[in-house]
This record gives C-alpha cells, sequence and structure tokens, in this order.
C-alpha cells in the first residue's frame, strides 16, 4: 500500500471513484466565479443523486419495520451535511410512496467544527451539544458529508455510546481513503461514495474555510483556491 496516497477499500457497498477517474470542470456546468479555484469534478450531481436515492431506500429497508417501536432518531452533523441529508430525506419521501410500512424519525440538527484549514483540530463533544435525552435506549443514525480523517466520527461513536443507545449506525456521502483513518478499524454503515484520500473535496455542502458548500458537484479543490482562501 503506498501510504502517502490513498487505499484502497475492500468489500465497501457503495460506489469506488478510482485514483484516475477525473470529470472535466469544462463538460459539465460550474458558476463562473469558482471555476479557476476548482481543479477537477470528483463525483457529478448526477451521479450524486442517483446514488443518494439508493442509500435512501437501504435506510428505509432496514429502519421502517422496527421504527414503530422506536422512532429513528437522525443525527445530522452541521454545515457540512445539510445537502446530503436534504437529498436522504426527499429520497425517503419518494420511496414512502410505495411501501407499505412508514418509516418514522425524528430529525436533529448537531453542530460540530471539526476542521481549520486542512487540519483537524476536534478533541471533545459536549454534553449540552449531544446531551443524553436524546440518545439512551433510541435508535441513532448519524448522517455525515464526508469521512476523512476519522477523527470526527471516532469522538462522536465515544460520546454517544457513553449514554447507552440501542443501536448506533451512520451514513456517509464520502468515504474517503484516507491512510490516516486506518486506525480507528471502522466502516461507516451506508456509503455513498469511496474517493481517494489525497484529494481535498469542496462542493455540496463540503466547505473550505466556508468556501463552496454550494457547489452541486462534488469537485477537488486547486491550488490556487487553497491559497485564496486560506485562514491565517
Ligand atoms: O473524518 P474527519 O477528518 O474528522 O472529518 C470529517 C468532518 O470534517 C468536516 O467538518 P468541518 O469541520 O469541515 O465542519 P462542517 O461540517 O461545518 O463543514 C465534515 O463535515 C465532517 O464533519
Amino acid at each position: 500500500m503506498d501510504e502517502s496516497r490513498s487505499y484502497k477499500p475492500e468489500g465497501f457497498n457503495s460506489v469506488i471513484i478510482s485514483d484516475d477517474t477525473v470529470f472535466d470542470k469544462n463538460l459539465f456546468t460550474m458558476p463562473d466565479e469558482d471555476y479557476s479555484e476548482i481543479d477537477h469534478i470528483c463525483v457529478p450531481e448526477g451521479l450524486i443523486k442517483s446514488r443518494v436515492e439508493k442509500l435512501a431506500q437501504n435506510i428505509y429497508d432496514d429502519y421502517a419495520e422496527c421504527s414503530k417501536v422506536r422512532r429513528l432518531q437522525i443525527f445530522v452533523i452541521m454545515n457540512g451535511a445539510f445537502q446530503f441529508f436534504s437529498d436522504v430525506e426527499r429520497y425517503i419521501k419518494k420511496v414512502r410512496e410505495y411501501k407499505a410500512q412508514r418509516l418514522e424519525y425524528d430529525v436533529h440538527f448537531i453542530k460540530i467544527k471539526g476542521y481549520v484549514n486542512t487540519e483537524s483540530v476536534l478533541e471533545k463533544i459536549d454534553d449540552a451539544v449531544l446531551p443524553e435525552e436524546l440518545i439512551k435506549g433510541k435508535d441513532i443514525l448519524i448522517v455525515e458529508d464526508v469521512y476523512d480523517s476519522g477523527n470526527l466520527m471516532d469522538i462522536l461513536y465515544k460520546h454517544i455510546h457513553k449514554f447507552e443507545p440501542n443501536s448506533v449506525k451512520s451514513a456517509v456521502c464520502v468515504y474517503k481513503c484516507n491512510p490516516k483513518n486506518l486506525k480507528f478499524d471502522f466502516q461507516p454503515d451506508y456509503i455513498g461514495f469511496a474517493v481517494p484520500g489525497d484529494k481535498f473535496l469542496v462542493g455540496y455542502g463540503m466547505d473550505y474555510n466556508e468556501h463552496f458548500r454550494d457547489l452541486s458537484h462534488i469537485c477537488v479543490i486547486s491550488k490556487e483556491g487553497i491559497e485564496k482562501y486560506r485562514e491565517i
């Protein structure tokens, strides 16, 4: 394994974006003002939507029956996951139209900030941010835009398990095959795309110092973009 780049996930139930998959930004629509700050498109919008629809169906099938007994508690980790969750929920509603059983759920938007520039700085989650009453005895689904170093998910799972949930699963749009995350021996339950770990991604909710969240495609930022929006 070349640890300086990324590793190939084995047994992942996800779409795998390989090291050499590069979608030319000239072949897709993109706002002019973001153009030079984006190197290329990693996952185009249409592919994202198709994959998220299937994830929503998987989540529905797994939880609809038990949600009659315990309503599923969905924790959306803000801000990055808002776009992903918005599509997951839209497709859950679509699935509901042709399923006999209804998926019962509550949504909680949880604000946790992990990154400054390109470094993960999160150390713990305060009990006030995610209190015991939201967790104890519940079935929990964490919704995240990206699993990168694994630091945030590791801290989040430790925090949640402290308060004895009935079950915990996680759905991530992008799993970055980052050698740093191997130390956690963790695999999210629902993964949209497995992406090479050396790509710094923006768009579809993902930001670089709060820029680019509104891009429709998942994109790789250019060197120019990194320099332009770097925080001191
Ligand atoms: O696996 P990790 O290396 O811990 O990274 C994952 C986290 O990093 C990003 O959050 P960020 O701090 O950028 O905040 P945001 O959600 O507001 O974008 C992303 O949304 C995840 O929450």
